[in-house]
């Protein structure tokens, strides 16, 4: 059979996904190659992603290259794909998920964010990390920081900042376990959707017998149950990677416990809910969530934060 050819970004986090799929397909003697393709978002460096506009920035490309057949799969973090994937296109694998805690990284000798003492400044990006610091720590400050992993620690260590948040999953994947001084708490800063897991897109032109392959080499099947609870939840809301939207699901005792909510972009409201169900709800358990959100003071935020992201 002909290797399955996989799509990635050209970046270090992105080529170690890939790497990451083609060894649980060689661990099933499936044979791939790995293809590198440039997207939008790569190129954009110096304008936050909020602003360049968050509808598929990283996966443009990549699903062109998968319509004309260049590839046959596009690996990504799953926290990077978008709740609804244009016509054709699906997630047809998940990985068994890592730590999906959010943790601070820093080049000092420690930063704790419990002490109110020490002026700290945080490099991040995300709308939902700035947002849960002024929440729970508005003495903290934060400034806007782009770039691959490597291109923010080099940033940080110039003195940008003091430390960065970042996902556990992405600096533990980069190597960069020895900066980590701070595993921030779920209950906090409860993860982006899809956090720690990585996806396998395809087109609908891919042959039964490689999807069927794929699946069984690379899919988590209770990661697979969390992350369609997480992203039914995304959907409702139509979140973009701009607004800070969050929930985590767990799969324990064959039920799905998902938790989510959202919080105002200046931190003073943050909705938090829980739902529980089994797995084969796992779809309505995301619109559950999303409605027990949205009627406790969700709805206002999410209009505040489209009017404020809009101006
Ligand atoms: N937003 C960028 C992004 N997309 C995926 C990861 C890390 C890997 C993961 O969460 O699975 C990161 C970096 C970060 O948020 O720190």
């Amino acid at each position: 059979m002909k290797p399955i050819k996989i799509g990635t970004r050209g970046s270090k986090l992105a080529l170690y996904q890939a790497h990451y799929v083609a060894e649980l397909l060689a661990q099933r003697q499936i044979k791939s190659e790995i293809v590198i393709i440039d997207t939008k978002g790569d190129q954009i460096m110096d304008v936050a992603i909020s602003k360049i506009g968050s509808k598929g920035v990283f996966t443009e490309e990549l699903e062109i290259q998968l319509e004309k057949g260049v590839i046959d799969i596009a690996v990504h973090s799953a926290k990077d794909m978008q709740s609804t994937l244009p016509e054709g296109f699906e997630l047809i694998a998940f990985t068994a998920r890592e730590k999906t805690n959010d943790v601070i990284v820093s080049h000092h000798g420690s930063v704790n964010l419990a002490d109110t003492a020490k002026p700290l400044v945080l490099g991040t990006s995300s709308t939902r990390r700035v947002a849960t610091l002024k929440h729970y720590y508005p003495h903290v400050m934060t400034t806007e920081i782009r770039g691959n992993l490597q291109t923010r620690i080099a940033k940080m260590e110039a003195g940008v900042c003091d430390g960065l948040v970042l996902a556990y999953a992405g600096v533990h994947r980069m190597g960069y376990d020895s900066l980590i001084k701070q595993t921030l708490s779920l209950d906090e800063f409860t993860p982006a959707v899809g956090q720690g897991s990585i996806a396998v897109e395809a087109y609908q032109g891919l042959g039964h017998t490689f999807r069927h392959q794929i699946t069984q080499a690379v899919h988590n099947a209770e990661t697979g149950f969390c992350l369609q609870a997480e992203r039914s939840y995304l959907r409702v809301l139509d979140g973009g990677c701009s607004i800070p939207i969050f929930a985590l699901a767990n799969y324990t005792d064959n039920q799905i416990h998902l938790n989510g909510g959202i919080v105002d972009l200046d931190g003073t409201r943050r909705i938090h809910k829980q739902v529980i169900g089994p797995p084969e709800s796992a779809e309505s358990l995301g619109k559950e969530l999303a409605n027990l959100v949205l009627d406790a003071g969700g709805g206002e935020i999410l209009t505040s934060i489209k009017q404020q992201l809009n101006k």
